[in-house]
């Protein structure tokens, strides 16, 4: 990585911190640095799961842009700065599943789920201020049927709460995948080879 590129993961995920830092096997001198870009994440009236999705990931890079460049040093203004924006929605039929508000709406969610297939869609940005590219992945996701008391326990265990569609594949939750089809680093919050594919364009990689 260019000494003079500085790549900023505007993200709290500790998920997506360590898939990124995953893509830097190849370069010794690859680094970068996590901050919290908040936005507002609601869905606007008529506006499509991928739209949706996409708009999020964009919104996140472009507010950890501005986030770095307020507390940027005069040193790191004269770097070429790059922040990647990424976002995670469950659709089940027409319906966009976040992360649960509270116990009781990832139990509704998790007795949705059960059973069923549903997507994880997950999108990526990558903004340097002027272009932004963007890669949206979708992945097909089949759950075993789930009765109230394993969807209770697993409530109790506090892993759904942060999670988009109330589960984590990498963890507990794994155990209620029956199959995917499409990435799994994209279901767990950052496709890896579209992001390695973003990081390459813009020759970080
Ligand atoms: C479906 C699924 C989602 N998730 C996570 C990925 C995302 O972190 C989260 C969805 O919420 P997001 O709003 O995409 O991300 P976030 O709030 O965790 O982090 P950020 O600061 O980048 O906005 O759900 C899993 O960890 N495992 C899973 O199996």
């Amino acid at each position: 990585m260019a000494n003079s590129t500085q790549l900023i993961l505007a993200s709290s995920s500790p998920r997506r911190k360590e898939l990124l830092a995953q893509l830097g096997f190849s370069r010794a001198d690859f680094n970068f640095t996590a901050l919290a870009a908040d936005i507002d994440e609601n869905h606007q009236f008529g506006e499509s799961p991928k739209d949706f999705v996409v708009r999020l990931a964009v919104e996140k890079a472009q507010a950890g842009l501005v986030l770095f460049n307020a507390s940027a040093s005069v040193e790191s203004e004269l770097s070429t700065v790059l922040v990647l924006g990424s976002d995670t929605i469950v659709v089940l039929g027409d319906k966009i599943l976040g992360k649960p508000v509270d116990e009781t709406d990832a139990l509704k969610t998790l007795s949705e789920l059960s059973g069923h297939m549903h997507w994880v869609m997950t999108a990526v940005a990558i903004t340097d201020g002027e272009k932004i590219l963007t890669r949206l992945v979708e992945t097909q996701v089949q759950f075993c049927e789930l009765s109230e008391a394993d969807i209770l326990a697993y409530i109790a265990t506090g892993e759904p709460m942060d999670k988009a569609g109330s589960y984590g594949i990498q963890a507990l939750g794994g155990s209620f995948v029956e199959r995917i089809e499409g990435s799994y680093s994209a279901v767990v919050g950052l496709p890896m080879v579209e992001t390695r594919e973003l990081l390459r364009e813009m020759n970080v990689l």
